[in-house]
């Protein structure tokens, strides 16, 4: 399938784009190389501008808000299985609704095939909604970093945005819109971590240096940590889990954050030649290292210190993330460890090219990518009989 098949409008009339709180109670804070910085999460409105709290607190606000939602779905659910109920006769159009989804998954399957291919063991049910939120975001994403991004402007985000809100008022403007509308309407999810993702496109569109990593993870919590929270209500908690529903609701941010992170010091060379530099830039110049260091594409000693402690801290939410993993619902598992495993190697990869992240780019080769379908369901089916052993 081609991108032009997923032009989108971001509003009804023009053509904007292509595509396709409360402080968390036990805030845990790491030392690490000089900063101290927070594994875990805390809250959040889509507003920047609250100096006091650190991001990690405005962050949490929208944990809980989704978390709650979920644990209200968890209690419904238990008494009746309606999540996985099919979707077939629910709706007058059913076959346009069916074909809609089925567009979906042509999308998630050109542009993440391994993923795609882990989607297969969850419900059919579950699979859609992942594809059909997969959708929205690439498509999201596509606004900014897509071929027309040029076109793009913060009056065609809000227009995004207003489009948003129709679907999940229930007026959806396209096909993928219409698959979205029905999944936001059978499972918890909450808006908020969508308009959030809209905030971090426009977020890209006017800033292109972060001061230090509280302002780093605002950016990784709305481009990639609202996929966390949009995914959890659709893949559901296990229903033998013991672990408090905001415990794994941190372990899917983290899982966000550890991703884009990853993305991010994959990226440094490619960044740099469109001007832009995601990373602190107090670390930067506490590593006796400037902007000026990125875009000549110096791998030095300082570089490869810098990179070091970059690399460990991803590695840190990785680990987070992993808590969670087990504690959702069994068929859910696989694809989220296979995305898991395949994303840290890239870490692995930049250590390999000596961190020269400028003009190599670090990747995982094909073998290494069929080692981590087997891989990752070893570890799903090992986190089930521990979960049954308890
Ligand atoms: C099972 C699973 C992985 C489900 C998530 C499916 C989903 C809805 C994915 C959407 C991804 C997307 C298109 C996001 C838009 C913004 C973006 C592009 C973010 C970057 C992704 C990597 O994409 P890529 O390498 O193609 O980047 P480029 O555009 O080429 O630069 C990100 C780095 C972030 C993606 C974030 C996730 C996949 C979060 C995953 C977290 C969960 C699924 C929660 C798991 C639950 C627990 C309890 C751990
Ligand atoms: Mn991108």
């Amino acid at each position: 399938m081609s991108g032009v098949l997923l032009w989108v409008n971001c509003g009804p009339k023009e053509n904007a784009g292509y595509l396709l709180g409360r402080v968390r109670a036990q805030r845990r804070c790491r030392e690490w190389s000089g900063i101290s910085f927070a594994s875990g999460v805390s809250a959040f409105s889509s507003a920047i501008a609250e100096p006091s709290r650190s991001s990690e607190e405005r962050v949490y606000e929208v944990v809980l808000k989704q978390a709650a939602l979920v644990r209200e779905q968890r209690k419904v659910t238990e008494r009746a299985l309606i999540l996985d109920k099919p979707i077939e006769g629910d709706f007058t159009n059913g076959n346009l609704l069916n074909a809609a989804y089925d567009r979906c998954g042509e999308v998630c399957a050109e542009y993440a095939k391994t993923f795609y291919l882990g989607t297969q063991l969850m419900t059919p049910e579950r699979r859609r909604a992942i594809w059909a939120i997969y959708v929205w975001c690439r498509r999201t994403d596509e606004l900014v970093d897509g071929p027309n991004s040029s076109h793009i402007t913060p009056k065609a985000l809000d227009r995004w945005e207003k489009r948003l809100t129709d679907v999940f008022d229930g007026r959806p403007y396209d096909m993928y819109d219409a698959a979205l509308s029905d999944t936001v309407s059978r499972y918890p999810v909450d808006i908020q971590p969508f308009k959030d993702m809209i905030e971090g496109m426009r977020l890209d569109l006017r800033k292109s240096r972060y001061n230090n990593f509280d302002e780093l993870y605002l950016y990784c919590y709305y481009v990639a940590g609202t996929v966390g929270l949009m995914s959890v209500p659709v893949m559901g908690i296990a229903p033998e889990s013991q672990a408090s529903t905001e415990s794994v609701y941190n372990a899917a941010l983290a899982l966000g954050i550890a991703n884009q992170l990853t993305n991010i010091l994959r990226d440094v060379g490619e960044d740099a030649r469109r001007g832009r530099v995601y990373l602190p830039q107090d670390e930067l110049a506490r590593a006796g290292l400037s902007d000026d260091d990125i875009f000549c594409g110096r791998v030095t000693d300082k570089w490869r210190n810098f990179m070091k402690g970059q690399i460990k801290r991803a590695r840190m939410f990785f680990d987070e993330a992993e808590k969670g993993v087990s504690e959702l619902n069994s068929a859910s598992r696989w694809p989220v460890w296979a995305s898991l495993i395949l994303y840290r190697q890239i870490l692995d990869s930049i250590e390999v090219n000596d961190y020269n992240n400028f003009t190599k780019r670090a990747y995982v080769g094909k073998v290494k990518k069929l080692l981590t379908i087997p891989a990752a369901y070893g570890k799903a089916l090992l986190g089930a009989q521990k979960m049954a052993k308890r």
